[in-house]
């Protein structure tokens, strides 16, 4: 996995609902917190299963990923496109007032410094009570830090950061101008080809063509000055690029040069983009939904619906008959027959709308697709045939996937790697065979646990989890998971446990992960002890 190429680099990903207020005396905003922490990076090519029980946050966070939530906090970093192919405003903003951030920052730096050195002076018991504010503290100027040294790196240490706006901000704006340059050019793309061929068609049918043909010269000559537009814009970038090497070139020996530099990051901040940023992005994120009944529009035909996007998309224009060819080439590898084209959603079986779906994202050549319970709502056969359809896609148009799901065997199929929610945050991750191997959150012993089997010479306990999940509302402090757990102590009611390497590629958030003997200890002292047993012998 590590020479795997991050296509999504989620950090701190938080998401909020606020609830409405009951009454006029109600102070604060109480708010469910659906996401409340998420880390983790999403490998291009491979598919990452989420699981977790009804309610934990997994179709908030599949949605959010997709920003069709504004994500309340965290960074969600996008490698499929780079920053000077889409050159977003929040860049310039950063750009333009570098050394006042680098003042910010600094403040909070201090702050957290403070903090800390206090911390250092506490009992581990009063630590254990700060733990969460310190770690507040090292958010904020970690935030505040990575805003900066992502775009400009080693140059935070210049003296002049004033110079260092300047040349970058040179840069960005010709970015930018290319950007709207290339928009231009494949919007004139799209007048020519309707005249490419609507000439041949003329030209088929023995038709005068010159009006076509002499419109086609035009908006081609338009083509190639744009294009010299565009040639001379990106050399012109290139020479800004090659002055900012110059600047770096001076500093490449300070080692605190070095240190930042490492964390310089072609990456697009998702959470930070614009309506109309997101807009040019939508097309390589892609949601496959849960209800194959209720996502399609009932008056639309499947032409019309697979080619809504299409046209939104300007990949073609409403009256480009290519259109109608490209969606027949779709639905035949979605496995619709072409002649389906013109009917409606309701002459359909579920299977085949759900295809329909499929359908309707993979036609706008995505990188990355979320498929929130795709196959929840289909017959066990229809399942299979529509999974081994995703994953025939996936390889054919080299797709990521996000599969969410709360059933762990179609889960354990088709992923690569599982994360386990639990309550808004990622209790385990690890590849999806290690998972089902050597699970190390109790919650996800405890949900492997309760996959029915059929095989008569395997003796498997289920561990009843007892109480209920715990309110987004207001969720436990600590680790989430302390209420339910029968192996938490002191501490999980306190602390908030990080998500920790525990053997390669292998994560988990409990403060009792590594010592494993500690956790069969504790299982026995609670099944002997406690008046009701936790577990159940399977019948
Ligand atoms: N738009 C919204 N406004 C307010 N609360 C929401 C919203 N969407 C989700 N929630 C709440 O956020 C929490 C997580 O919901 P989410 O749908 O993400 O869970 P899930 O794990 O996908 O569940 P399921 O598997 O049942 O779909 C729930 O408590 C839900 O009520």
């Amino acid at each position: 996995m590590e020479q795997k190429k991050v296509l999504l680099r989620i950090s701190n990903l938080k998401q909020y609902f606020p609830l409405k207020k009951t009454s006029f005396k109600d102070k604060e905003t109480l708010y469910v917190k659906a996401n409340d922490g998420i880390s983790l990076e999403i490998y291009e090519g491979e598919t990452f299963g989420l699981v977790g029980e009804s309610g934990c946050g997994k179709s908030t966070f599949g949605r959010t990923l997709l920003q069709l939530y504004h994500q309340t906090d965290g960074k969600t970093m996008y490698y499929g496109r780079s920053l000077d192919d889409l050159a977003p405003r929040y860049v310039q903003d950063i750009l333009k007032n570098l050394p006042q951030r680098k003042t910010e920052m600094e403040k909070l730096r201090e702050k957290y410094a403070k903090l800390d050195a206090e911390y250092q002076t506490l009992s581990e018991e009063e630590k254990i009570h700060r733990h969460d504010e310190r770690e507040l503290a090292k958010k904020e100027a970690d935030d505040a830090f990575l805003d900066i040294v992502q775009l400009i790196g080693g140059l935070l240490i210049s003296d002049d950061l004033e110079a260092v706006s300047a040349l970058f901000m040179e840069g960005y704006r010709i970015a930018a101008e290319i950007r709207d340059k290339r928009g231009e050019l494949s919007e004139l793309q799209l007048d020519a080809d309707v005249f490419a061929d609507a000439v041949k068609q003329r030209d088929k049918s023995g038709k005068d063509a010159s009006s076509q043909k002499r419109r086609l010269r035009e908006l081609q000559a338009r083509m190639e000055g744009k294009k010299a537009e565009i040639r001379e814009r990106e050399k012109a970038l290139g020479e800004k690029k090659f002055a900012i090497e110059a600047l770096r070139e001076q500093y490449r020996e300070d080692p605190q040069y070095k240190e930042y530099d490492h964390y310089r990051d072609d990456g697009i901040d998702l959470a930070k983009l614009n309506y109309r940023e997101m807009r040019m992005l939508r097309k390589d994120l892609q949601l496959i939904f849960q209800d194959p009944y209720s996502s399609l529009n009932p008056r639309m035909t499947v032409g019309q619906i697979i080619g809504e996007g299409l046209l939104a998309h300007r990949f073609y224009k409403k009256d480009d008959d290519r259109m109608q060819n490209y969606v027949m080439k779709v639905m035949e590898e979605c496995g619709l027959a072409p002649y389906m084209l013109h009917r409606y959603p309701h002459q359909f079986s579920g299977g085949q709308r759900q295809r329909i779906g499929i359908a309707r994202s993979l036609a706008l050549n995505p990188k990355f697709v979320v498929c929130d319970e795709a196959v929840s709502a289909l017959d066990v056969s229809i399942q299979s045939q529509v999974i081994n359809l995703l994953l025939d896609l996936k390889e054919k148009e080299h797709l990521t996937y996000l599969f969410i799901s709360h059933d762990l065997s179609v889960v354990k199929y088709i992923s690569d790697r599982i994360g386990v929610m639990y309550l808004g945050v990622i209790v385990e991750l690890a590849p999806a065979a290690d998972i089902f191997a050597h699970p190390r959150h109790p919650y996800t012993e405890a949900l492997l646990s309760a996959i029915p089997t059929t095989d008569q010479g395997e003796k498997k306990e289920t561990i009843l989890l007892t109480g209920d999940i715990p309110s987004p509302v207001k969720p436990p402090k600590g680790c989430k998971f302390h209420t339910r757990c029968p192996y938490a102590t002191q501490i999980c009611k306190e602390a908030t446990p990080s998500l920790l390497e525990v053997s390669p590629g292998h994560f988990v958030a409990c403060h009792h992960r590594s010592d494993t003997d500690v956790l069969a200890m504790s299982r026995k002292v609670s099944v002997q002890n406690q008046g009701k047993s936790r577990r159940k012998e399977e019948e």
